[in-house]
């Protein structure tokens, strides 16, 4: 394996994908570097679902490539040994109790690790002899993630796991996975609307927006190049001194509010004030920004 392909958990070159005459991903590119654990955002129907089907071999791209740690995932079954799933709405076979499902991953997985989803499922309480499709969805959601995790993946995709659950059984999913994540090393590519939930964990961002990438990058990086910049009334804020693009404007009758990405830690110009921004107010601004204007440069 070369360098490339072992710090590379997940990449894409001008992948395309289409549902009949729609595209849903259309010349989308990134590079998910191995370690990281990222957040996958974007509006319903913004291609997030359709980008985790690619990256889990799933689906075919009608253009361009996919690549997991290098290899194709589309019938490579070295590199599907390399990836775990966790589907929408976390489908388990209802009528199979836990301890049986981890039993039929032991015959269907040449790496299987039995005793650590016994255990984290044994930590958060949930009963493996009662049929899955009898425990609540949080329960569902932790014997999913625990199957998943059992294959020791080095990439393990997760597609809004934790959309149902209450704000408990929400904390207790993000802790198990995120306890996981840290004795392993896996690389997580994660789907939510829940923005809160994915600063908290996430150091990677991938927002989606109408089938299109419309940023991507360490979350550090991001948010080191973005500030919140306020400063008198202007109808050109992209020509404030220190102003790269500006993503989102708004103004009162003597006061411009901006956010923007930055040349560096700020405006130049004394008359403006720079504030950092959250995670939340970056992804927020860029939705916005794309909803008012299509195609803001990211
Ligand atoms: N099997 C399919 N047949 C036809 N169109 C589809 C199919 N799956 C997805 N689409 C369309 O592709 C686009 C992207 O859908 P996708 O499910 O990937 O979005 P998403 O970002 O995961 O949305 P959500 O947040 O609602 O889960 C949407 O316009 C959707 O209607």
């Amino acid at each position: 394996m070369t360098d490339d392909a072992r710090d590379t958990a997940l990449e894409m070159d001008a992948v395309g994908k289409r549902h009949g005459r729609a595209w849903a991903l259309r010349d989308c590119s990134l590079r998910l570097p191995a370690g990281r654990i990222a957040a996958l955002v974007g509006p319903n129907g913004a291609g997030k679902s359709t980008l985790l089907h690619l990256a889990v071999g799933l689906s075919r791209p009608d253009a361009g490539h996919v690549r997991v740690f290098g290899r194709d995932p589309r019938g490579d079954t070295d590199a599907l040994a390399e990836i775990g799933f966790v589907a929408q709405e976390t489908p388990l076979y209802r009528e199979f109790t836990a301890d049986e499902l981890i039993t039929m991953g032991a015959r269907l997985n040449r790496r299987w690790d039995a005793e650590l989803v016994r255990d984290r499922l044994a930590a958060v309480g949930i009963p493996t002899g009662k049929p899955v499709g009898s425990l609540s969805g949080g329960q569902r959601a932790q014997v999913a993630l625990g199957l998943a995790l059992a294959k020791r993946p080095r990439l393990l995709l997760l597609d809004e796991p934790a959309a149902a659950l209450d704000p408990l059984a929400r904390h207790e999913f993000m802790g198990t996975l995120m306890d996981a994540v840290a004795e392993t090393g896996t690389t997580v590519l994660l789907s939510s609307h829940l923005l809160a939930d994915l600063e908290r964990v996430c150091d990677h961002l991938v927002l989606l927006q109408t089938a299109h990438v419309q940023l991507t990058g360490a979350v550090d990086d991001l948010l080191a190049e973005h500030r919140t910049l306020v400063g008198p009334r202007t109808d050109r804020p992209e020509a404030v001194p220190g102003v790269r693009n500006v993503v989102r404007a708004s103004h009162t009758d003597r006061q411009t509010t901006l956010l923007a990405r930055t040349t560096g830690a700020g405006p130049a110009d004394p008359a403006w004030s720079a504030h950092e921004v959250s995670l939340e107010d970056l992804v927020l601004a860029y939705l916005g920004a794309a909803d008012s204007r299509a195609g803001v440069a990211a």
